[in-house]
């Protein structure tokens, strides 16, 4: 059939090492739920592609456009390399195209204005050059336009303000120049307009100001406009430049530079002021001209002077020598070299934001001033972080054992700063978050240090010294009884009932990266689940790295996989495999312990270490529980609140 050929010629583009699709075969079924990735809808017609985080590092085919049904094509966060194929315009049903996070390079191709359905085009974190093409004004139903960290060049078009549904509208670090059309700044759906570190200038529209903190616009020197915090006033040399008087609709002309060099300029403004005619108010100019010089030379001196704190502030993200001294150009280098997208990632930016004081109300800035810790303190702690002393290296951080000056023993989780959130305010908002979650089935964070220095933030957590469930499975010396393994159970449900739950003191929360390694057990062998609200202080990249290591391990919940949407399901679904590994004691679950759950077949089930210690009623209700836990369909599986009230009924009933 043509939708497996089109297929089998994505598949050689895009892994033609064979190596992360060798489910799809030319003589498979994709609709059987077999082809890696692959949905179909009720038609038996392929509808999503979600292939996020699996380390494919070819090309994206022209025989994309085969794929007529496709809604949804998910391939971010891979390696992917070559140019966004014009053909992928026929998919005139596609909803949502994820390409961001990869090496993608040429331009956008120009008939993507044809994609009249699309909802949400992320393309950030690529090498597209070019301009951003006029006819993305036509793509009436975009909620989300993410062009960040490419290298576009030219103006923006002030046709994206035909774009009435668009809520986020990302262009940040990029070679953008020219003014921000007014025709964005009203689009009535608007809340986050990025422009962060391009080039533009002229007036920015009044009509931002609405948006208040989703309006960032830093690092364009050439900016001006009354009423926005750091921007300079306007002179008359900006005039030239309103963006008002451009038109509406579709602009051809775009890709010429719209600014004349600075002489020209002043001709320009020149005839704009009928510089001829002026004897007619002579002392006005004069006066005018006076002022119009002091306030270019005073905004100059503040230009120069944002430029050069900025520049000391980019040595944050300098790297350490051995002994000790800070290397500044070959850091920057190095983001630049590093052959992952999200080495440019880097903060440009201020770092250290608690101590920074951030504009937050004084009780929230108190909250974290409590918490917050030295850099001596973690380092004395850690022994300067000596290798002796670290638990573990995951992909994005390093977990260290350590003791503080009181005596308390502690895990300090080091994140390096390309990991984290690049949106200040949002970190410093998740980080709060992070600290003010309470419970005693999560690991607390005692304190948290974040280093413009080393480049990395530290969070200190209460050490649970009986390590981590993984070490109680597949055998292993550390045996867990029944009693130990259900208040285990019991534990960890709690723990995730706290986060799902909205209360006075949080909104309700997704762990989205459960597994046996993020359940600690302490001194009493209570469970503790770690990493919690962690994602709220993370760049999306991380969490979509770490969905892929929940995915091979086998905790992901299968509607990820086909809709890209993590719910509080997909946790229910994590801590249904976690249920199972408890149960069986292994770490590695066979496809017949879901159905030995299912049909309540202990005999199978149940970890034959136990040599039958175990109430048969509880194993057959917890491995019913499991079951449904692990529902295929998230709408089968419980809430964490039934599933509270199912183990309840448990314990009432022995
Ligand atoms: N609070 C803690 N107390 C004791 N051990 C801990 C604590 N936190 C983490 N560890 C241990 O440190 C090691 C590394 O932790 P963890 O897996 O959470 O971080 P990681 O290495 O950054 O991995 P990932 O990238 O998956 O988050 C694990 O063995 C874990 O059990």
């Amino acid at each position: 059939n043509t939708e497996v050929r089109a297929l089998m010629d994505i598949k050689a583009a895009l892994d033609p090492e064979n190596n992360f699709l060798k489910t799809w075969t030319s003589d498979g079924d994709p609709c059987s739920g077999s082809f890696e990735g692959v949905a179909c809808n009720d038609h038996r017609k392929v509808a999503n592609i979600s292939l996020q985080g699996k380390g494919l590092s070819g090309r994206l085919s022209p025989a994309i456009a085969g794929l007529k049904c496709l809604s949804g094509l998910y391939l971010h966060y891979n390696s992917l390399t070559g140019e966004i194929p014009s053909e992928i315009a026929n998919l005139t049903e596609l909803t949502d195209l994820y390409l961001n996070v990869n090496n993608l390079s040429g331009s956008i191709p120009l008939d993507v204005g044809n994609m009249g359905n699309l909802q949400v085009l992320q393309l950030c974190c690529n090498q597209l050059k070019a301009n951003i093409p006029a006819e993305l004004g036509s793509l009436k139903k975009l909620s989300v336009l993410a062009l960040q960290y490419n290298q576009l060049i030219g103006t923006v078009p002030p046709s994206l303000g035909n774009l009435i549904m668009l809520k986020r509208l990302d262009l940040s670090y990029n070679h953008l120049s020219g003014p921000i059309p007014t025709s964005i700044a009203v689009i009535p759906e608007l809340q986050i307009l990025d422009v962060r570190n391009n080039s533009l200038s002229g007036f920015v529209p009044a009509e931002l100001k609405r948006l208040n903190g989703g309006f960032s616009y830093g690092n364009n020197s050439g900016l001006c406009g009354k009423g926005f915090s750091t921007l300079r006033d306007c002179s008359a040399f900006d005039d030239a430049d309103i963006p008002t008087l451009k038109p509406f609709g579709l602009d051809t002309n775009h890709t010429t530079p719209k600014f004349l060099p600075e002489s020209e300029t002043l001709q320009a403004n020149c005839s704009h002021y009928n510089c001829s005619k002026s004897s007619r108010f002579p002392a006005i100019l004069i006066v005018v001209g006076v002022l119009v010089v002091a306030v270019t030379l005073v905004a100059a001196g503040s230009v120069a002077f944002i430029r050069c704190r900025r520049q000391k502030q980019k040595i944050g993200s300098s790297i350490e020598t051995a002994d000790g001294r800070f290397i500044i150009d070959q850091a920057n280098d190095l983001y630049y070299k590093s052959s992952s997208p999200l080495g440019r990632l880097a903060y440009s930016v201020e770092w250290d934001p608690p101590a920074d004081g951030l504009s937050s109300d004084d009780s929230s800035q108190e909250v974290l001033q409590r918490f917050r810790l030295h850099l001596e303190d973690v380092e004395s702690a850690t022994q300067y972080f000596s290798d002796a002393n670290v638990l573990g290296r995951g992909n994005f951080s390093t977990v260290y054992r350590g003791v503080l000056r009181d005596g308390s023993v502690v895990a300090i989780k080091s994140i390096n700063v390309t990991s984290c959130k690049s949106e200040e305010e949002e970190f410093v908002k998740g980080l709060k978050l992070l600290i003010s979650l309470r419970h005693e089935n999560l690991v607390s964070v005692r304190g948290f240090c974040c280093s413009r220095g080393r480049g990395e933030c530290f969070l200190v957590f209460d050490f649970a010294s009986n390590g981590n469930l993984s070490r109680y499975l597949d055998g292993s010396d550390c045996f867990l009884d029944w009693p130990t393994r259900v208040s285990i159970i019991n534990g960890i449900a709690k723990g995730i009932q706290y986060l799902h739950e909205d209360n006075a003191s949080k909104p309700p929360l997704l762990h989205q990266n459960m597994s046996a390694d993020k359940i600690l057990i302490d001194e009493k062998f209570n469970p503790l689940i770690s990493d919690s609200g962690l994602r709220k202080i993370l760049a999306d990249d991380i969490i979509f790295s770490a969905l892929k290591v929940s995915a091979a391990m086998g905790y992901l919940a299968p509607e990820y996989v086909t809709t890209g949407r993590f719910t509080d399901k997909s946790d229910v679904y994590a801590f249904g495999v976690i249920v199972l590994q408890i149960l069986s004691g292994k770490q590695k679950l066979t496809n017949s312990a879901r159905s030995a759950a299912e049909s309540c077949d202990l005999k199978d089930l149940i970890d034959p270490n136990l040599s039958g210690k175990f109430s048969i009623f509880e194993a057959a209700k917890l491995a019913k529980l499991a079951a449904a836990c692990t529902h295929e369909l998230s709408s089968e599986r419980p809430t964490m609140e039934m599933v509270i009230q199912e183990l309840n009924k448990r314990s009432s009933g022995t």
